[in-house]
Protein backbone atom coordinates (compact mmCIF):
# COMPACT_ATOMS: atom_id res chain seq x y z
CA UNK A 1 0.00 0.00 0.00
CA UNK A 2 1.25 3.62 -0.54
CA UNK A 3 -0.22 4.81 2.32
CA UNK A 4 -1.41 8.46 0.57
CA UNK A 5 -4.44 7.63 -1.39
CA UNK A 6 -5.70 9.65 -4.89
CA UNK A 7 -7.30 13.01 -4.55
CA UNK A 8 -9.82 13.05 -6.48
CA UNK A 9 -10.97 16.87 -5.02
CA UNK A 10 -8.45 19.68 -4.06
CA UNK A 11 -10.06 21.85 -2.30
CA UNK A 12 -8.73 25.17 -0.43
CA UNK A 13 -10.54 28.08 0.23
CA UNK A 14 -11.39 29.95 -2.95
CA UNK A 15 -10.16 26.97 -5.22
CA UNK A 16 -11.24 23.92 -6.37
CA UNK A 17 -9.67 21.39 -8.57
CA UNK A 18 -10.75 17.74 -9.55
CA UNK A 19 -9.36 15.00 -11.18
CA UNK A 20 -11.43 14.75 -14.84
CA UNK A 21 -11.97 11.26 -14.38
CA UNK A 22 -12.90 11.18 -18.20
CA UNK A 23 -9.75 11.17 -18.43
CA UNK A 24 -8.96 8.35 -16.26
CA UNK A 25 -6.57 5.83 -16.05
CA UNK A 26 -4.83 7.35 -19.05
CA UNK A 27 -3.94 10.75 -18.04
CA UNK A 28 -4.31 12.59 -14.41
CA UNK A 29 -5.39 15.81 -15.12
CA UNK A 30 -6.36 18.25 -12.42
CA UNK A 31 -9.44 20.62 -14.11
CA UNK A 32 -10.60 23.96 -12.22
CA UNK A 33 -13.97 24.33 -10.98
CA UNK A 34 -14.17 28.02 -10.65
CA UNK A 35 -18.42 28.86 -11.39
CA UNK A 36 -21.60 26.70 -11.20
CA UNK A 37 -22.17 25.97 -14.34
CA UNK A 38 -18.65 24.21 -14.50
CA UNK A 39 -19.75 22.54 -11.42
CA UNK A 40 -22.63 21.38 -12.77
CA UNK A 41 -21.14 20.22 -15.49
CA UNK A 42 -18.60 18.19 -13.91
CA UNK A 43 -20.65 16.33 -12.55
CA UNK A 44 -23.70 15.48 -15.20
CA UNK A 45 -20.88 14.77 -17.59
CA UNK A 46 -19.58 13.03 -14.70
CA UNK A 47 -15.79 14.19 -14.70
CA UNK A 48 -16.64 13.73 -10.94
CA UNK A 49 -19.00 10.98 -10.19
CA UNK A 50 -20.06 8.37 -7.01
CA UNK A 51 -22.66 9.95 -4.45
CA UNK A 52 -20.26 11.33 -1.90
CA UNK A 53 -18.26 12.91 -4.21
CA UNK A 54 -21.03 14.90 -6.27
CA UNK A 55 -21.99 16.13 -2.94
CA UNK A 56 -18.90 17.82 -2.46
CA UNK A 57 -18.33 18.97 -5.45
CA UNK A 58 -21.44 20.86 -5.51
CA UNK A 59 -21.14 22.17 -2.29
CA UNK A 60 -17.64 23.12 -2.49
CA UNK A 61 -18.27 24.93 -5.99
CA UNK A 62 -20.84 27.15 -4.45
CA UNK A 63 -17.91 27.92 -1.90
CA UNK A 64 -15.70 28.86 -4.59
CA UNK A 65 -18.55 31.19 -5.93
CA UNK A 66 -19.46 32.64 -2.93
CA UNK A 67 -15.51 33.21 -1.98
CA UNK A 68 -15.34 35.03 -5.56
CA UNK A 69 -18.86 37.25 -5.66
CA UNK A 70 -18.31 38.30 -2.05
CA UNK A 71 -18.39 41.89 -2.62
CA UNK A 72 -21.15 41.55 -5.36
CA UNK A 73 -24.38 43.66 -4.31
CA UNK A 74 -26.38 40.98 -3.92
CA UNK A 75 -24.53 39.30 -1.45
CA UNK A 76 -24.21 42.16 0.79
CA UNK A 77 -27.64 41.60 2.68
CA UNK A 78 -28.36 38.10 4.72
CA UNK A 79 -31.78 37.76 2.68
CA UNK A 80 -29.58 38.70 -0.55
CA UNK A 81 -27.08 35.76 0.14
CA UNK A 82 -29.52 32.99 1.84
CA UNK A 83 -31.54 33.68 -1.31
CA UNK A 84 -28.28 33.08 -3.96
CA UNK A 85 -27.24 30.23 -1.77
CA UNK A 86 -30.68 28.72 -2.18
CA UNK A 87 -31.18 29.51 -5.63
CA UNK A 88 -27.30 28.24 -6.47
CA UNK A 89 -28.32 24.73 -4.52
CA UNK A 90 -31.23 24.12 -6.21
CA UNK A 91 -29.57 24.74 -9.91
CA UNK A 92 -26.43 22.09 -8.86
CA UNK A 93 -29.38 20.05 -7.59
CA UNK A 94 -30.33 19.52 -11.22
CA UNK A 95 -27.08 17.78 -12.49
CA UNK A 96 -28.22 14.47 -11.71
CA UNK A 97 -31.03 12.80 -10.18
CA UNK A 98 -30.35 9.24 -8.01
CA UNK A 99 -27.75 9.72 -5.72
CA UNK A 100 -29.19 11.31 -2.61
CA UNK A 101 -26.02 12.65 -0.97
CA UNK A 102 -26.63 16.02 -2.97
CA UNK A 103 -29.82 16.46 -2.31
CA UNK A 104 -29.03 15.78 1.31
CA UNK A 105 -25.88 18.15 1.15
CA UNK A 106 -28.17 21.17 -0.28
CA UNK A 107 -30.85 20.73 2.41
CA UNK A 108 -28.49 20.88 5.03
CA UNK A 109 -26.71 23.77 3.83
CA UNK A 110 -29.65 25.75 2.98
CA UNK A 111 -31.57 25.04 6.41
CA UNK A 112 -27.56 26.27 8.47
CA UNK A 113 -27.79 29.40 6.40
CA UNK A 114 -31.51 29.98 6.67
CA UNK A 115 -30.54 29.65 10.55
CA UNK A 116 -27.81 31.65 10.37
CA UNK A 117 -30.05 34.42 9.38
CA UNK A 118 -31.98 34.43 12.02
CA UNK A 119 -28.88 36.69 13.98
CA UNK A 120 -26.97 37.59 10.95
CA UNK A 121 -26.34 41.11 10.70
CA UNK A 122 -24.46 40.80 6.87
CA UNK A 123 -24.38 38.69 3.67
CA UNK A 124 -20.98 38.37 4.68
CA UNK A 125 -21.68 36.42 7.90
CA UNK A 126 -24.18 33.67 5.89
CA UNK A 127 -21.40 33.23 3.10
CA UNK A 128 -18.83 32.23 6.56
CA UNK A 129 -21.49 30.03 7.70
CA UNK A 130 -21.77 28.48 4.32
CA UNK A 131 -17.88 27.76 3.79
CA UNK A 132 -17.68 26.87 7.27
CA UNK A 133 -20.50 24.12 6.49
CA UNK A 134 -19.60 23.10 3.61
CA UNK A 135 -15.67 22.68 4.28
CA UNK A 136 -16.56 20.38 7.40
CA UNK A 137 -18.62 18.17 4.98
CA UNK A 138 -15.29 17.30 2.74
CA UNK A 139 -13.20 16.55 6.76
CA UNK A 140 -16.30 14.50 7.45
CA UNK A 141 -16.86 12.30 4.91
CA UNK A 142 -13.10 11.29 5.11
CA UNK A 143 -13.79 10.32 8.60
CA UNK A 144 -16.78 8.78 7.96
CA UNK A 145 -15.20 6.32 5.29
CA UNK A 146 -12.47 5.33 7.49
CA UNK A 147 -15.17 4.62 9.58
CA UNK A 148 -17.32 2.46 7.14
CA UNK A 149 -13.82 0.83 6.66
CA UNK A 150 -13.37 -0.10 9.94
CA UNK A 151 -16.32 -1.64 11.03
CA UNK A 152 -17.18 -3.03 7.50
CA UNK A 153 -13.96 -5.06 7.72
CA UNK A 154 -14.50 -6.07 10.92
CA UNK A 155 -18.17 -7.85 10.35
CA UNK A 156 -16.37 -9.62 6.69
CA UNK A 157 -13.82 -10.96 9.25
CA UNK A 158 -16.05 -11.69 12.55
CA UNK A 159 -18.39 -13.62 9.63
CA UNK A 160 -15.35 -15.46 7.39
CA UNK A 161 -15.16 -18.90 8.35
CA UNK A 162 -13.05 -19.73 5.05
CA UNK A 163 -9.26 -19.40 7.02
CA UNK A 164 -6.76 -17.50 5.32
CA UNK A 165 -7.64 -17.13 1.86
CA UNK A 166 -10.63 -14.11 2.20
CA UNK A 167 -11.33 -12.74 -1.43
CA UNK A 168 -13.70 -9.83 -1.95
CA UNK A 169 -15.61 -8.73 -4.99
CA UNK A 170 -16.67 -5.22 -5.46
CA UNK A 171 -18.29 -3.25 -8.26
CA UNK A 172 -18.23 0.15 -9.90
CA UNK A 173 -15.97 2.70 -8.40
CA UNK A 174 -16.53 3.25 -4.56
CA UNK A 175 -12.83 4.54 -3.64
CA UNK A 176 -11.33 7.78 -3.17
CA UNK A 177 -12.42 8.93 -6.80
CA UNK A 178 -16.13 8.69 -5.63
CA UNK A 179 -15.51 10.29 -2.16
CA UNK A 180 -13.70 12.70 -0.65
CA UNK A 181 -11.18 10.22 0.34
CA UNK A 182 -10.57 6.62 1.38
CA UNK A 183 -13.66 5.39 0.05
CA UNK A 184 -16.92 3.02 0.83
CA UNK A 185 -16.62 -0.43 -0.31
CA UNK A 186 -13.44 0.07 -1.42
CA UNK A 187 -12.46 1.49 1.49
CA UNK A 188 -13.37 -1.63 3.51
CA UNK A 189 -11.10 -3.65 0.92
CA UNK A 190 -8.32 -0.91 1.67
CA UNK A 191 -9.03 -2.07 5.25
CA UNK A 192 -8.70 -5.60 4.95
CA UNK A 193 -5.26 -5.34 2.99
CA UNK A 194 -4.58 -3.13 5.70
CA UNK A 195 -4.62 -5.32 7.60
CA UNK A 196 -2.74 -7.91 5.95
CA UNK A 197 -6.09 -10.45 5.77
CA UNK A 198 -7.38 -9.81 1.86
CA UNK A 199 -5.53 -12.52 -0.25
CA UNK A 200 -7.52 -10.69 -3.67
CA UNK A 201 -10.49 -8.18 -4.43
CA UNK A 202 -12.24 -8.74 -8.09
CA UNK A 203 -13.32 -5.76 -9.45
CA UNK A 204 -15.65 -5.58 -12.27
CA UNK A 205 -15.53 -3.80 -15.72
CA UNK A 206 -18.87 -1.78 -14.42
CA UNK A 207 -20.27 -1.42 -18.13
CA UNK A 208 -21.87 1.04 -19.77
CA UNK A 209 -19.43 3.74 -18.24
CA UNK A 210 -16.19 1.50 -17.00
CA UNK A 211 -15.99 2.83 -13.65
CA UNK A 212 -14.82 -0.57 -12.60
CA UNK A 213 -12.16 -0.93 -15.10
CA UNK A 214 -11.23 2.98 -15.59
CA UNK A 215 -11.29 4.05 -12.27
CA UNK A 216 -12.02 0.79 -9.26
CA UNK A 217 -8.95 -0.79 -11.17
CA UNK A 218 -6.86 2.17 -11.64
CA UNK A 219 -7.12 2.75 -7.57
CA UNK A 220 -6.07 -0.91 -6.72
CA UNK A 221 -3.32 -0.72 -8.57
CA UNK A 222 -2.49 2.44 -7.32
CA UNK A 223 -2.35 1.09 -3.91
CA UNK A 224 -0.59 -2.14 -4.48
CA UNK A 225 -3.91 -3.78 -3.97
CA UNK A 226 -4.11 -7.78 -5.22
CA UNK A 227 -6.82 -7.92 -7.30
CA UNK A 228 -8.11 -8.90 -10.73
CA UNK A 229 -10.44 -7.49 -13.41
CA UNK A 230 -13.67 -9.68 -14.60
CA UNK A 231 -16.52 -8.23 -16.68
CA UNK A 232 -19.79 -8.37 -15.77
CA UNK A 233 -20.93 -10.90 -16.86
CA UNK A 234 -18.34 -13.25 -15.23
CA UNK A 235 -19.27 -12.88 -11.10
CA UNK A 236 -21.34 -15.94 -11.59
CA UNK A 237 -18.63 -17.93 -12.94
CA UNK A 238 -16.44 -16.84 -10.58
CA UNK A 239 -18.47 -17.14 -7.71
CA UNK A 240 -19.25 -21.00 -8.61
CA UNK A 241 -15.47 -21.63 -9.38
CA UNK A 242 -14.21 -20.02 -5.91
CA UNK A 243 -16.60 -21.56 -3.49
CA UNK A 244 -15.48 -21.27 0.30
CA UNK A 245 -12.88 -18.04 -1.26
CA UNK A 246 -15.07 -15.22 -1.53
CA UNK A 247 -16.26 -13.74 1.82
CA UNK A 248 -18.43 -11.05 0.41
CA UNK A 249 -19.34 -9.14 -2.23
CA UNK A 250 -19.06 -5.73 -1.27
CA UNK A 251 -20.49 -2.32 -3.03
CA UNK A 252 -21.68 1.23 -2.56
CA UNK A 253 -24.95 3.09 -2.41
CA UNK A 254 -26.40 5.82 -4.26
CA UNK A 255 -30.03 5.89 -2.44
CA UNK A 256 -30.65 3.76 0.57
CA UNK A 257 -34.61 3.70 1.44
CA UNK A 258 -35.76 3.35 4.87
CA UNK A 259 -36.36 -0.24 4.31
CA UNK A 260 -32.67 -0.91 3.13
CA UNK A 261 -33.49 -1.63 -0.33
CA UNK A 262 -30.57 0.36 -2.09
CA UNK A 263 -29.90 2.61 -5.57
CA UNK A 264 -26.87 1.65 -6.82
CA UNK A 265 -24.63 1.13 -10.30
CA UNK A 266 -26.30 -1.07 -12.66
CA UNK A 267 -25.43 -4.35 -12.48
CA UNK A 268 -25.25 -4.11 -8.26
CA UNK A 269 -28.53 -6.03 -8.50
CA UNK A 270 -27.68 -9.03 -10.39
CA UNK A 271 -24.65 -9.54 -7.99
CA UNK A 272 -27.06 -9.61 -5.29
CA UNK A 273 -28.95 -12.44 -6.63
CA UNK A 274 -25.49 -14.42 -7.45
CA UNK A 275 -24.14 -13.55 -4.18
CA UNK A 276 -27.52 -15.25 -2.45
CA UNK A 277 -27.99 -18.15 -4.67
CA UNK A 278 -23.78 -19.28 -3.95
CA UNK A 279 -24.55 -17.91 -0.19
CA UNK A 280 -21.72 -15.33 -0.33
CA UNK A 281 -22.52 -12.24 2.12
CA UNK A 282 -23.82 -9.31 0.04
CA UNK A 283 -22.49 -6.30 1.54
CA UNK A 284 -23.69 -2.62 1.11
CA UNK A 285 -21.22 0.39 2.42
CA UNK A 286 -22.94 3.81 2.50
CA UNK A 287 -22.35 6.86 4.91
CA UNK A 288 -25.55 7.88 7.06
CA UNK A 289 -25.64 11.15 3.80
CA UNK A 290 -26.36 7.78 1.57
CA UNK A 291 -29.98 6.75 3.89
CA UNK A 292 -32.93 8.93 2.54
CA UNK A 293 -35.43 8.68 5.44
CA UNK A 294 -38.58 10.51 3.34
CA UNK A 295 -38.60 7.02 1.30
CA UNK A 296 -40.17 3.78 2.56
CA UNK A 297 -38.84 1.26 -0.30
CA UNK A 298 -36.74 1.49 -3.19
CA UNK A 299 -39.70 2.15 -5.14
CA UNK A 300 -39.86 5.47 -4.71
CA UNK A 301 -35.69 6.11 -5.92
CA UNK A 302 -35.88 8.05 -9.64
CA UNK A 303 -33.71 6.16 -11.58
CA UNK A 304 -31.29 8.31 -14.27
CA UNK A 305 -31.21 7.19 -17.59
CA UNK A 306 -28.54 8.23 -19.23
CA UNK A 307 -27.70 8.75 -23.22
CA UNK A 308 -27.36 5.86 -25.75
CA UNK A 309 -23.98 6.54 -26.55
CA UNK A 310 -22.49 5.08 -23.45
CA UNK A 311 -23.32 1.85 -24.58
CA UNK A 312 -23.00 1.91 -28.39
CA UNK A 313 -19.55 3.41 -27.34
CA UNK A 314 -16.52 2.82 -25.34
CA UNK A 315 -15.78 6.05 -24.09
CA UNK A 316 -12.08 7.41 -23.07
CA UNK A 317 -8.97 7.56 -24.09
CA UNK A 318 -8.19 4.34 -26.27
CA UNK A 319 -4.48 4.13 -26.06
CA UNK A 320 -1.67 4.87 -23.23
CA UNK A 321 -0.10 7.82 -24.62
CA UNK A 322 1.61 11.05 -23.30
CA UNK A 323 -1.21 13.83 -22.83
CA UNK A 324 0.74 15.57 -25.85
CA UNK A 325 -1.03 12.55 -27.75
CA UNK A 326 -4.36 13.24 -27.20
CA UNK A 327 -6.95 14.80 -28.98
CA UNK A 328 -7.24 18.24 -28.59
CA UNK A 329 -10.15 20.63 -29.42
CA UNK A 330 -9.54 24.40 -30.29
CA UNK A 331 -9.54 25.38 -26.99
CA UNK A 332 -7.03 23.12 -26.00
CA UNK A 333 -8.98 20.97 -23.95
CA UNK A 334 -8.25 17.04 -24.27
CA UNK A 335 -10.17 14.94 -26.13
CA UNK A 336 -11.54 11.33 -25.42
CA UNK A 337 -11.65 9.25 -28.28
CA UNK A 338 -14.56 6.69 -28.67
CA UNK A 339 -14.96 3.33 -30.20
CA UNK A 340 -18.42 2.44 -32.04
CA UNK A 341 -19.08 -1.06 -30.05
CA UNK A 342 -22.74 -1.85 -31.68
CA UNK A 343 -24.68 -2.10 -34.50
CA UNK A 344 -25.69 1.57 -36.38
CA UNK A 345 -29.67 1.81 -35.16
CA UNK A 346 -30.02 -0.47 -32.41
CA UNK A 347 -32.21 0.68 -29.59
CA UNK A 348 -30.62 1.25 -26.31
CA UNK A 349 -32.14 1.20 -22.95
CA UNK A 350 -28.98 2.77 -20.41
CA UNK A 351 -30.60 2.95 -16.48
CA UNK A 352 -27.63 4.28 -14.60
CA UNK A 353 -28.77 2.31 -11.35
CA UNK A 354 -30.92 -0.43 -10.04
CA UNK A 355 -32.61 -1.37 -6.87
CA UNK A 356 -31.08 -4.14 -4.81
CA UNK A 357 -34.20 -4.73 -2.46
CA UNK A 358 -33.22 -5.30 1.04
CA UNK A 359 -34.12 -9.18 1.44
CA UNK A 360 -30.63 -9.69 -0.64
CA UNK A 361 -28.68 -7.37 1.08
CA UNK A 362 -26.50 -8.59 4.43
CA UNK A 363 -25.67 -5.96 6.02
CA UNK A 364 -25.61 -2.28 5.34
CA UNK A 365 -22.47 -0.43 6.55
CA UNK A 366 -22.54 2.81 7.90
CA UNK A 367 -20.34 5.15 9.37
CA UNK A 368 -22.18 4.54 12.50
CA UNK A 369 -21.42 1.02 12.53
CA UNK A 370 -23.31 -2.41 10.96
CA UNK A 371 -26.98 -2.41 9.93
CA UNK A 372 -28.68 -5.84 10.66
CA UNK A 373 -31.87 -7.23 9.94
CA UNK A 374 -34.08 -7.46 13.19
CA UNK A 375 -35.69 -10.62 14.07
CA UNK A 376 -38.64 -9.96 11.05
CA UNK A 377 -35.99 -10.22 8.88
CA UNK A 378 -35.87 -6.24 7.77
CA UNK A 379 -33.55 -3.29 8.20
CA UNK A 380 -34.55 -0.41 10.13
CA UNK A 381 -32.37 2.18 9.15
CA UNK A 382 -34.28 4.74 10.96
CA UNK A 383 -34.19 3.27 13.81
CA UNK A 384 -30.57 2.65 13.69
CA UNK A 385 -29.41 5.97 12.85
CA UNK A 386 -31.54 8.09 15.17
CA UNK A 387 -30.07 5.52 17.93
CA UNK A 388 -26.56 5.98 16.81
C1 LIG B 1 -19.06 5.73 -2.89
S1 LIG B 1 -19.83 5.82 -4.37
C2 LIG B 1 -21.23 4.74 -4.37
C3 LIG B 1 -21.95 4.84 -5.63
O1 LIG B 1 -22.14 6.20 -5.92
C4 LIG B 1 -21.25 4.13 -6.76
O2 LIG B 1 -21.22 2.76 -6.52
C5 LIG B 1 -21.99 4.44 -8.01
O3 LIG B 1 -22.99 3.83 -8.30
C6 LIG B 1 -21.50 5.58 -8.78
O4 LIG B 1 -22.24 5.84 -9.93
P1 LIG B 1 -21.76 6.96 -10.92
O5 LIG B 1 -22.75 6.89 -12.04
O6 LIG B 1 -20.37 6.62 -11.32
O7 LIG B 1 -21.83 8.28 -10.17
Amino acid sequence: MTGATLQAIRYQRGSLDIIDQLLLPHETLYIPISTLALGHDAIKTMKVRGAPAIAIVAALTLAVVLVDAATAPRLTTSQGAVAFIEESLEFLKTSRPTAVNLFDAAHKLAKGVREAAVSATSGQEIVNKYLELSERMLEEDVKDNMNIGHFGAEYILNAWKGGEDLRVITHCNTGSLATAGYGTALGIIRALAGQKKLTHAYCTETRPYNQGSRLTAYELVYENIPSTLITDSMASALLSQNTGKIAAIVVGADRVAANGDTANKIGTYQLAITARYHNVPFIVAAPSTSVDLNIDSGKEIHIEVRPAVEVTTLRGPVVEAPSSKFKKDVAGTVVSETIAVAARGIGVWNPSFDVTPAELISAIVTEKGVVLKGDGQQFDMKTFLSSN
